[in-house]
């Protein structure tokens, strides 16, 4: 029998460098960032119900369930269920920090495309979950797609690429930044030449929000310059979270025991393949040997 339910880790992502080159008509930035994934991860399980509906548990703080990613993601996937009565019940289990820059909410989004696309039997293809997942949030293609990518245009046009895969410490402090407002400073750096990709590789890591996130968050610029003694700091996004790359997890773990209390820490390690891509395949691949055993265990017609 088909199994009904899928339990999916929905990981965060690093941006390893961000130059914006330009702004465009509807007031977005067009961008140039590598996207990497990291093995700190949200867990999200899915079971197939046939009333409908869409119950996810326990609820986000602050977040109603309409503007919910992993509710609009299910919502915008809807349509496309081989049967209409498909509803799902959701439990998320929230382990990454929400405004810190590593794409929680984006890569939730992503998960529950990929989840729902397997439990109401959609059959969409990566394109055109990518496709809806774009409508959802600007990050949430590359979580789709599941390579880690150069990505261009506001985040959608994206190229897999191989960066290393170093660990990292990263440093989220007491703040919560606001995208919008950062994108709105007029002094932000909006005019950084584009790249080529073979150079996107080669670079240090400039983050162009790093010196507007830093004004409007004391947090952030504390955290940066206590960090700065250690290594080579790095904002993901728009922050709040910093992150520094290391050779060895014995280093980025002596680091880690120092940082003040009152910032999260955590040691993780650069992913060019996306966990929730790692689970899914496993699940298929479970999926088609227990289809395949029960074809053979039916008595010849
Ligand atoms: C900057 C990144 O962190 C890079 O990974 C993300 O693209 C931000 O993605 P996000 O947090 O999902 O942000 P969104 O919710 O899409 O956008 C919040 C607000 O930031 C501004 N915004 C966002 C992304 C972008 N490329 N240009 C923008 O100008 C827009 O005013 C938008 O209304
Ligand atoms: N399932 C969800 N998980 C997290 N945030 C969600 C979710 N659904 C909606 N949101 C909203 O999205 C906002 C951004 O959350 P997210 O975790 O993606 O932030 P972020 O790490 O700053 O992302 P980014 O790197 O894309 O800027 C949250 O403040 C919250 O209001």
């Amino acid at each position: 029998m088909t199994n009904h339910s899928i339990s999916l880790p929905s990981p965060a992502k690093l941006n390893l460098f961000l130059h914006i080159t330009g702004r465009r008509n509807d007031g977005y930035h067009e961008l140039q960032t590598i996207f990497q994934f990291i093995n700190v991860c949200d867990q999200l399980d899915f079971t197939t119900t046939n009333d409908a509906l869409v119950h996810i548990l326990p609820a986000i703080k602050g977040v109603p369930l309409e503007e919910n990613l992993i509710y609009k993601a299910a919502q915008a996937l809807k349509p496309f269920a081989k049967n209409e009565a498909f509803g799902a019940n959701i439990s998320l289990k929230k382990r990454l920090p929400m405004g810190g820059g590593i794409g929680g909410g984006s890569s939730n989004a992503a998960t529950t495309l990929l989840a729902l696309n397997q439990l109401w039997q959609c059959d969409l293809s990566t394109d055109a979950l990518a496709n809806i997942g774009r409508h959802l949030g600007a990050d949430v293609p590359v979580f789709v797609r599941g390579n880690a990518a150069f990505a261009e245009g506001i985040g959608e046009l994206l190229t897999p690429v191989e960066p290393e895969t170093p660990f990292y410490l990263l440093v989220k402090p007491d703040c919560h930044v606001a995208t919008g407002q950062i994108f709105a400073d007029k002094y932000l750096t909006r005019d950084t030449p584009p790249i080529r990709i073979a150079h996107a590789l080669k670079l240090s890591g400039q983050n162009d929000c790093l010196e507007v996130v830093k004004k409007h968050n004391p947090e952030v610029n504390e955290a940066f310059e206590w960090l700065q003694d250690y290594g080579d700091v790095k904002l993901t996004g728009t922050g709040a979270c910093l992150f520094i790359a290391y050779n060895t997890i014995e280093d980025a773990e002596r680091v880690r025991a120092s940082v003040p209390k009152k910032w999260q820490t955590w040691v993780c390690q650069g992913c060019n393949v996306s966990p929730t891509h790692l689970a899914l395949n496993q699940w298929i691949k479970k999926q088609k040997s227990l289809r395949l055993n029960s074809e053979l265990s039916k008595p010849d017609e």
